[in-house]
């Protein structure tokens, strides 16, 4: 899988990877009613880093993961990716940075089920470029890199839920972003898919020097990680020393 996805890697931007790929400063974010979800929230995270992010229900992971996204407005605080920063940008600004530099694996997988694979996985390369038979190709690349090679004219519709995730990871990757977001991306699948999944995930991330966030409740998932951090009233614990002993590593 490696290999397939060396030609990818190839076409990236190679002044587009400083150190530190997300960069968090100082972040506040209260919701209506006035409930501080964080204060102060800081967070760096370096190209091929996956950090998970763990925390009870409703203590503010998906608020965080929008706002990492420009799709939430934090009421202080600075969020770069890839060295750029989102506040200063408008909409139409954030949704370049978005398609750009950014890799999306949300719960509801958002594959587009009258697409084919093909079409689904090069979207992202699609809203940036024009060049549809090389678009074809690398979309070909990154399925088969996923273990759904030859699949390419399937539709979306027809596919189980661990080949559908398999497709998300696949279209969040293609364009190279500087950013994988996660939202629970095993949700809903069973365990020895999960497991794959993950380390598929991971696979790719290392390999194309990604940053990734990954929010979770699942301790497997936090697994793959390279810090396990929980969010609390408080602000962000790095518990990864906790999560290493307890799982034997
Ligand atoms: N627009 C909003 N208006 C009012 N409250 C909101 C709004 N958005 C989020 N909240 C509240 O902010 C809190 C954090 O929500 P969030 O979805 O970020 O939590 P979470 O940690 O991701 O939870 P879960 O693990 O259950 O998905 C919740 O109490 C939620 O009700």
């Amino acid at each position: 899988m490696s290999d397939l996805l060396a030609p990818v890697r190839a076409q990236t931007r190679p002044d587009d990877r400083p150190g530190e790929s997300l960069q968090v400063s100082g972040l506040a974010k209260s919701v209506p009613g006035g409930r501080q979800l964080f204060d102060g929230l800081s967070l760096s995270v370096a190209g091929g880093e996956i950090v998970a992010i763990l925390g009870e229900s409703g203590v503010g992971k998906s608020t965080l993961l929008n706002i990492l996204a420009g799709l939430d407005e934090p009421d202080q605080g600075e969020v770069r990716v890839g060295g750029e920063r989102i506040g200063p940008l408008d909409e139409a600004g954030r949704t370049r940075l978005r398609r750009e530099r950014i890799g999306f694996v949300f719960q509801a997988f958002h594959i587009l089920p009258y697409l084919t694979l093909g079409q689904n996985v090069g979207l992202p390369l699609a809203l940036v470029r024009s060049d549809a038979r090389a678009i074809g190709e690398r979309a070909r690349a990154m399925l088969e890199a996923v273990g759904l090679g030859g699949r390419a004219e399937d539709y979306a519709r027809d596919l189980s839920g661990g080949e559908l995730q398999r497709v998300a990871i696949a279209r969040a990757l293609i364009h190279e972003p500087a950013l994988i977001l996660a939202d629970e991306p095993t949700g809903n699948l069973d365990p020895d898919t999960a497991a794959r999944v993950l380390d598929l995930l991971a696979a790719a991330v290392r390999r194309t020097g990604a940053a990734a966030v990954i929010v979770t409740h699942s301790r497997a998932t936090a697994r793959i990680a390279d810090r396990v951090l929980t969010l609390t009233a408080s602000g962000l614990r790095d518990d990864t020393a906790k999560e290493v002993l307890a799982d034997g590593r």
